[in-house]
């Protein structure tokens, strides 16, 4: 199915501000996210993107507003329980477990935030085979479904992969909880336009084949920017400047300002 003009709102944010002592990172900032619906997010260094990702997730409780998970308040819901009930990210610096394979890192993913924890889920004595054995089959339907080139390295140790593929390895971790949304932060970061075309065909795919998911990107390359998000939100001083399709925003004067820098706006002839 994917999006459509009926796709009902599976997360959303209403009056959101964060004060951390003087400063107001972000100030009464709403936004929607429907199922199927790919969400970008940009705006500059400190506009509040990051602090957006840390309420939805439970990271930072907001000093005021609420997010709602299909209808359902978040606030004071702690990070791990937001986990379970749908909501999950990748994030800018890797946190992948270097050491161990693959496969491993995507059987990890599912338990990480389940009681069981994560040495529980591999290394429990007397757990059952059984349970193991489809743990790491279920694992590797999910690398495959990411990625066929990572699949087949999926015994090899995480921290000898190549930076895309490491990229696409966090996003089969985080999509092992079975995410209603699954908020990215910067995929594209430290990869040159080769591999970004790559890593934008593998989200497609993973979108194709889970049509009720729902993508949050925050990221600064527009040509990511441009081409994946039906939608685009800008963010700057944690205000909402604009929340519209890229064709649309990146038309107004002020986001020109804002993101690209005065010279650019001029450039544009805004
Ligand atoms: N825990 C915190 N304590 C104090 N200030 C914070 C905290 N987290 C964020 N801020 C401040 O809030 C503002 C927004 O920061 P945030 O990291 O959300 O921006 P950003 O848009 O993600 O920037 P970047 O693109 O550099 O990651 C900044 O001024 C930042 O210094």
């Amino acid at each position: 199915m994917g999006l459509t003009a009926s796709s009902p709102v599976v997360l959303e944010g209403e009056n959101l501000t964060m004060r951390f002592g003087g400063l107001v990172a972000m100030a009464e900032v709403a936004f929607t996210l429907k199922r199927g619906e790919i969400l970008g997010i940009i705006g500059p260094n400190g506009a509040g993107k990051s602090t957006l990702l840390n309420i939805i997730t439970g990271i930072y409780i907001p000093s005021s507003g609420e997010v709602r998970l299909e209808g359902e308040r978040l606030n004071g819901v702690p990070a791990h329980k937001i986990v379970a009930r749908g909501i999950a990210r990748t994030f800018q610096s890797s946190r992948l477990f270097g050491d161990l394979s693959v496969l491993d890192n995507v059987i990890i993913g599912r338990h990480t935030h389940t009681k069981a924890g994560v040495f529980d889920a591999i290394f429990r004595r007397g757990r059952a085979k059984a349970e193991l054995d489809a743990a790491a089959a279920h694992a590797e339907t999910l690398l495959k479904s990411v990625s066929r080139g990572l699949h087949e390295q999926r015994h090899r140790p995480a921290g000898e992969l190549a930076q895309a593929d490491r990229r696409r390895l966090e996003i089969a971790r985080a999509l092992a909880t079975d995410p209603k949304v699954l908020l990215l932060d910067e995929p594209s970061s430290g990869m040159d336009d080769a591999d970004t075309d790559a890593l934008m065909d593998d989200i497609r795919a993973v979108c194709a084949q889970r049509p009720d998911l729902a993508l949050m990107i925050i990221e600064h390359d527009m040509r990511l920017v441009a081409s994946l998000p039906h939608r685009v939100m800008v963010l700057d001083y944690g205000q909402k400047l604009a929340d519209g399709p890229y064709e649309e925003i990146r038309k107004i004067p002020r986001v020109q300002e804002a993101y690209l820098g005065r010279k650019a706006a001029q450039h544009a002839g805004a």
